[in-house]
């Protein structure tokens, strides 16, 4: 395969086996996220996952995409984890801590903040601070780089491309009344993911305006919903928190915005978001 494409296998996270289609879930998620990069799929016989790590060590599942490279060669390419991380919803439990505060001082909303000088504040920390949140690629290596010499076209090029918009817009409509209101629901359902059309009904119901949702909104939409169908958009959630942004910057081109992985997260990790919210927020998890 030339360096222009690149096989992406995936790997079976405990035979947690996340969603029945991905063809069909590639196109749920590019249609709220259209900057995702494309992707052709394929199967992968049992001979060439064995040629692909034949001590199976990574436990490679058949399901295979084959979809463009997105570093290789360029000059100046910059990958962000923006981590968005909701301060969770005022409106149904008061005031809490942002997800990303337990892992380090990363402020993940600011990136997303409305303000030019917030997001370009937030970026340079990223930057100069080296965060493994931020990884700067030249020529298809990682190399370090200051924030004067970046971060404005980078802030310009997020901004333009109203990925983090996207990304910040549906991320409150798939968390609208936070993990410790919905917790209490898995006990009456199980965290079997949805088929992939049950996911599509439910992302088809969050409603499409030109602003973004204020906390009034998301506790009408939260209050329209069935217990599954929030669990399921949770899931979806902590997916959009955990995609990355690929910007590829050139002094002659406008700048190129893409997303990657944007893998369902298995629902069965319920357990593990919740007690890492408790843990943050120092409650007491209820068994
Ligand atoms: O919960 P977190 O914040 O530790 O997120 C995990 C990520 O850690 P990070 O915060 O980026 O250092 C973690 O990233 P790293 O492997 O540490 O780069 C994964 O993205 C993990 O998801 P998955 O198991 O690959 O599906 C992520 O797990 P999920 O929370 O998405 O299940
Ligand atoms: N299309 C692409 N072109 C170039 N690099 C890519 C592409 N897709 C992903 N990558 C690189 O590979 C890294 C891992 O990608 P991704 O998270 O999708 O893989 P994964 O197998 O799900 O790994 P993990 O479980 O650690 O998240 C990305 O952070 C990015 O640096």
């Amino acid at each position: 395969m030339d360096s222009d494409m690149l096989l992406r296998v995936r790997m079976d996270k405990d035979g947690e086996g996340c969603i029945d289609s991905e063809e069909e879930y590639d196109d749920v998620i590019r249609k709220i996220l259209p900057w995702l990069n494309p992707a052709q799929f394929l199967s992968v016989d049992n001979d060439q996952l064995k040629a692909l790590d034949p001590d199976n060590a990574y436990h490679l599942t058949t399901s295979a995409q084959v979809t463009e490279n997105l570093i290789k060669e360029y000059d100046l390419v910059v990958e962000i984890k923006p981590k968005w991380a909701s301060l969770p919803n005022p409106l149904s439990v008061g005031l809490r801590h942002s997800r990303m505060k337990l892992k380090c001082s990363f402020q993940s909303e600011r990136l997303f903040s409305e303000s030019r000088q917030e997001q370009l504040e937030e970026l340079s920390g990223l930057i100069d601070g080296d965060s493994k949140f931020l990884t700067v690629f030249s020529k298809g290596r990682k190399v370090r780089m200051d924030s004067e010499t970046i971060a404005g076209r980078l802030q310009e090029a997020l901004n333009d491309s109203g990925v983090m918009r996207a990304i910040k817009y549906y991320q409150l409509y798939s968390d609208p009344l936070d993990i410790q209101h919905i917790y209490p629901l898995v006990k009456d359902t199980n965290t079997c993911n949805p088929s992939t059309s049950f996911l599509r009904g439910v992302i088809n119901k969050i409603p499409k305006h030109p602003g973004l949702p204020t906390w009034g909104d998301l506790k009408a939409f939260g209050g329209s919903l069935s217990g599954e169908e929030l669990l399921y958009l949770y899931s979806l959630s902590m997916t959009l928190r955990d995609v990355s942004v690929l910007v590829r910057l050139s002094p002659e081109t406008q700048p190129k915005v893409k997303v990657v992985d944007a893998d369902y997260k298995c629902l069965s990790r319920i357990h593990k978001w919740y007690e890492s919210d408790c843990k943050l927020n120092n409650f007491h998890a209820t068994g």
